[in-house]
């Protein structure tokens, strides 16, 4: 196991304040008095010295003193930056509590309130007007990465276009790379893509700073995404690159092209649709179903919809399914209604999933135009439905009651971020189905009661995997990242299902289990690399072992 670093591999490097002011080696009260010697920290630090179990009480402390999440946030960030080892401790011992403040829902506002909340930097951020001096800005990184995750902020959760404050996202997301995963935070780099913004109230904020101007297009912005992947893989060729809230018209196209480029997939896209996979196929199992039989209405046909739906129809076909047999189970809508293939809009990748008009036969609705969500759900009798659209209270109590009419155990998933984004709150889809929905959200939400019973919400967030794909990648040492390594993500995520033993419990596992389950993922994965001919073959006992070495864990 990973854990800390040695007094002895900095010595050289930084004494003095030079010392403290560094986040990953600081050890602020814990420097023992030989470091202090040593180190010349001699009358820098008060004189008692702390554990670092004394340091993480402090620091819970002071956490429980402020009110508002926001607050809150800040707090954990400014600790982040002086601190990692103390921050990571304290998120460890206290998960549940503290994943929704560095994470989704309180990262949604802290992105939207990033100019006015910016204490340091974290990262890097690559302006357009700075497009040519890439190189040089990764000149300035010093240290070996081994995971980027980059966003060029149009599309920050549910809330839209954050310009250069979606840099909290991938801040975020490297901090659940180290939670949940295990990766060294010191071999992880944040990074933004300053392209401008569309959103008029970032341009006319005084204290905005990003770059104000509208967002760059076109050849303009594909040969700037080409710059940057050229300049990445000159600096950091092993590295793996991590795609994070983009709008989904620029996320399926960068992923198309460099999928066999580098070792990089698009979390929105593969993340999700591997979470989604193996939290439905959990449902469906618990409630003694099969994938194959079941009717699936995704609301929402962007970056996540339909890579979550891509994913369940190649679990179809490899069930046996064929081809049209596995896509005629799947209703998809966007905002013009269901896809289908009379529609002339529809570009390739979402002809893909567009339903045949033999399987609309016998509809009691006009199909030949847009079918609407109410029509769909009436016709088609799901017994799955997930929401991906950012559009809060999308799945109305009438539609709610309509599916329930047809399925004993209708699985409903409002997967939207921020929680002020979910299609709908899991207290009204219980009311709704008279407490027979199988939940889950992309929000935390906290158990609900529905007449004398504890509901167990899951958080269906891709959170649940890329940390482990990391973790898996890593271990592999694998040189791409393959859709067969997101199925094998997938199932083995079901595994870890509660539910599958004990049909009231959650779909998916506490949060205080998220390193272990991220360790059965990583095995999957990485054995899926092997297969998948992108990592050199080890045994499994090999992959263990790298895993092990591989995490990271916070002690001094
Ligand atoms: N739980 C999780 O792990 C994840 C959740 N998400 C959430 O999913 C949401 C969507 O993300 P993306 O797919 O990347 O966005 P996107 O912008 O690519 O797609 C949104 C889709 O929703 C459709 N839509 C919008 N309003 C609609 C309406 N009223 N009726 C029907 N369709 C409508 C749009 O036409 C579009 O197809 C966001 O809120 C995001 O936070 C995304 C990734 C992971
Ligand atoms: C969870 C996530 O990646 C999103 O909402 O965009
Ligand atoms: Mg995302």
């Amino acid at each position: 196991m990973n854990s800390g670093r040695s007094t002895e591999e900095f010595t050289i490097e930084k004494r003095g304040v030079l010392l403290i002011e560094d986040p990953l080696l600081n050890k602020g009260t814990a420097f023992t008095q030989e470091e202090r010697v040593k180190h010349g920290l001699l009358g820098l630090l008060p004189p008692h010295v702390d554990t670092l179990e004394e340091q993480e009480e402090r620091a819970y402390e002071a956490f429980c003193d402020f009110h508002t999440d926001i607050d809150k946030h800040i707090f954990l960030r400014q600790l982040q930056d002086e601190n990692e080892t103390l921050f990571y401790r304290l998120l460890l011992e206290h998960i549940t509590e503290m994943m929704p403040i560095v994470y989704t829902p309180v990262v949604g506002l802290a992105c939207q309130r990033f100019s006015h909340i910016y204490r340091r930097p974290r990262g890097i951020f690559i302006s357009y007007p700075e497009r040519d001096s890439m190189d040089a800005i990764f000149e300035n990184i010093e240290h070996d990465v081994d995971v980027i995750v980059v966003t060029d902020g149009e599309r920050i959760l549910g809330l839209g276009d954050q310009g250069v404050g979606g840099m909290g996202i991938p801040i975020g997301k490297l901090s659940l790379y180290t939670l949940c995963g295990g990766v060294d935070p010191a071999k992880t780099l944040p990074i933004v893509l300053d392209l401008g913004t569309n959103n008029q109230e970032r341009l006319d904020d005084p204290r905005y700073i990003g770059w104000r101007e509208n967002r760059i297009k076109g050849a303009e912005y594909d040969a700037f995404i080409e710059q940057f992947v050229t300049a990445v893989k000159k600096r950091f060729p092993h590295v793996l690159l991590q795609w994070e809230d983009f709008a989904s018209v620029d996320a399926e196209r960068i992923i198309d092209k460099y999928r066999d480029d580098l070792c990089t997939f698009n979390d929105d896209i593969q993340g999700t649709a591997a979470v989604t996979t193996g939290t439905i196929l959990a449902a469906i199992t618990a409630a003694g179903g099969k994938l194959v039989d079941q009717n699936i209405v995704m609301l929402g046909a962007g970056s996540a919809g339909v890579g979550i739906c891509l994913q369940l129809k190649q679990a179809m076909i490899d069930n046996g399914h064929s081809e049209a047999e596995a896509r005629s189970h799947f209703y998809v809508i966007d905002r013009d209604g269901l896809l289908h293939s009379g529609r002339t809009d529809l570009d390739p990748l979402h002809q893909k999933l567009a339903q045949s008009p033999e399987n609309l036969k016998g509809w009691d609705c006009d199909v030949t135009g847009t079918i609407s969500f109410a029509d769909v759900v009436r016709n088609s009798k799901p017994g799955v439905l997930v929401g991906a659209t950012g559009q809060a209270g999308a799945f109305t109590e009438e539609i709610i009651r309509e599916m329930a009419k047809h399925t004993n155990r209708p699985v409903i998933f409002p997967l939207s971020n921020p929680t002020s984004r979910a299609e709908a709150i899991p207290s009204d889809l219980l009311k709704w189905t008279d407490g027979k929905a199988v939940i889950a959200t992309g929000s935390p939400f906290d158990p609900v009661e529905y007449n004398g019973v504890t509901h167990y919400i899951a958080q269906c967030n891709n959170s649940y995997i890329f940390p482990a794909m990391g973790l898996g990648i890593l271990a592999s040492r694998a040189r791409r990242v393959t859709d067969s390594m997101f199925m094998a993500a997938a199932f083995a995520l079901k595994e870890t299902s509660p539910a599958l033993k004990d049909p009231a419990a959650s779909l998916l596992p506490s949060l205080t289990t998220i390193r272990e389950v991220g360790r059965k993922i990583a095995r999957a994965v990485a054995a899926a690399a092997i297969e998948a001919g992108v990592a050199d073959s080890i045994t499994e006992e090999e992959i263990d072992q790298r895993i092990e070495e591989t995490m990271w864990t916070p002690e001094y």
